[in-house]
């Protein structure tokens, strides 16, 4: 079933007039990060966006100007402070969320919790009262929380629709790919692996023996891989050495995670992406596995596939974790 993962395809500036177009209104939050502003630039680019409404609490008119130069039908707006938040969101269809702190050399995505907690909830209650019907993604971290924040703050609203909340976890996907493409001397667009569970540490399960093309390693590479894949984005935190996490890469795979959202919108079929969502498929109340994506966000949880002896540990190890997580985030929305 991985075969049909989808890889949107990024349309550069002058291709646009051709390809069918879409009327979509989509929010960054957070957008003048380092995150926000690659990401903004990726979906400036795309024939599907008719507005791109650019939210932060900084620096938002200058990243708007600039972008509004880029010669595709997309109108760049930006919104600066919480009190244009009614504008930035009223209508929108997808809302992607990078707004908060990252992570520095020798912390963990739960140590961000406590600034990016409130972040998230207050960013979610502007959707609930301003744009309910958007799909949304969190991209913030710690994701494994946020989500659940997310959903906590939108039952309160009575306006959660659980198949239009995604914890974006392609960037673990995006580096399976490559990490496994390398490993086999593979062009990384043909190859799909699947990666499941949460987005921190143990929480990320990346399922090989489902990679397309099928391919297979010794034990201890098999190991080695699954960890680096595990421990990707701390690799990026200690090489930026104090200047942040992942920005570009993760700018790359939150851009193809909205194009997904926004294709499936359209009404294009097969539209499949592994995201962190509410989910019955394991203990875990939240959990990531492909999803097929249609008009109103998941169409269908494909679930786990089988699982090898070897995934079938990662994912005992993963679920206590996973559960502590999701815990702490419902705790901080219900329990002030
Ligand atoms: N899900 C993933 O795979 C993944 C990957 C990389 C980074 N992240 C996370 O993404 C987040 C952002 O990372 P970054 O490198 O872009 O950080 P950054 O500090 O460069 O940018 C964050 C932006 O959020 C803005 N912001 C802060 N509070 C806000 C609010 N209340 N409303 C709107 N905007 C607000 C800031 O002004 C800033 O522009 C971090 O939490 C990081 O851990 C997640
Ligand atoms: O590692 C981080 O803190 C950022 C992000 O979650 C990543 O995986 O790169």
């Amino acid at each position: 079933m991985f075969s049909r993962l989808v890889r949107p395809t990024l349309i550069s500036a002058r291709s646009f007039s051709t390809t069918k177009q879409n009327n979509a209104k989509v929010v960054v939050a957070g957008a003048s990060g380092g995150i926000g502003q690659p990401l903004s630039l990726l979906l400036k680019q795309s024939p599907l966006i008719s507005e791109l409404s650019l939210y932060d609490i900084a620096h938002t008119p200058g990243v708007a100007a600039d972008l509004s130069h880029i010669e595709t039908p997309a109108k760049v707006k930006g919104f600066n402070g919480p009190e244009h938040l009614k504008e930035a969101f009223s209508g929108a269809e997808v809302i992607i969320i990078p707004a908060g702190v990252p992570r520095k050399p020798g912390m963990t995505r739960d140590d961000l919790f406590n600034t990016n907690a409130a972040i998230v909830r207050d960013l979610v209650q502007a959707i609930a009262e301003h744009a309910p019907k958007a799909l949304i993604g969190i991209i913030t971290n710690p994701v494994n929380s946020a989500v659940p924040i997310a959903a906590e703050v939108l039952k309160k609203a009575g306006k959660l629709d659980p198949k239009r909340l995604f914890g974006v976890s392609t960037l673990d996907i995006v580096r399976a790919n490559t990490f496994i493409a390398e490993a086999k001397g593979l062009n990384p667009i043909d190859v799909k692996v699947p990666v499941i569970g949460g987005h921190s540490g143990v929480t990320i399960i990346p399922l090989i023996s489902q990679a397309s093309p099928a391919v297979s390693f010794p034990p201890d590479q098999l190991k080695a891989l699954t960890e680096r894949i595990q421990e990707a984005g701390t690799e990026v935190v200690k090489a930026k050495a104090g200047a942040g996490s992942a920005t570009l890469s993760m700018a790359y795979a939150g851009a193809r995670f909205a194009v997904s959202l926004l294709r499936a919108l359209k009404g294009e079929q097969n539209i499949i992406e592994c995201a962190y969502v509410l989910s019955d498929v394991t203990e875990a109340k939240y959990f990531s596995t492909p999803l097929v994506l249609g008009k109103n966000g998941i169409e269908k949880n494909l679930g786990l596939g089988k699982l090898s002896d070897f995934e079938q540990d990662l994912l005992k190890a993963a679920i206590p974790e996973l559960k502590k997580n999701i815990q702490k985030g419902e705790d901080f929305v219900n329990k002030k």
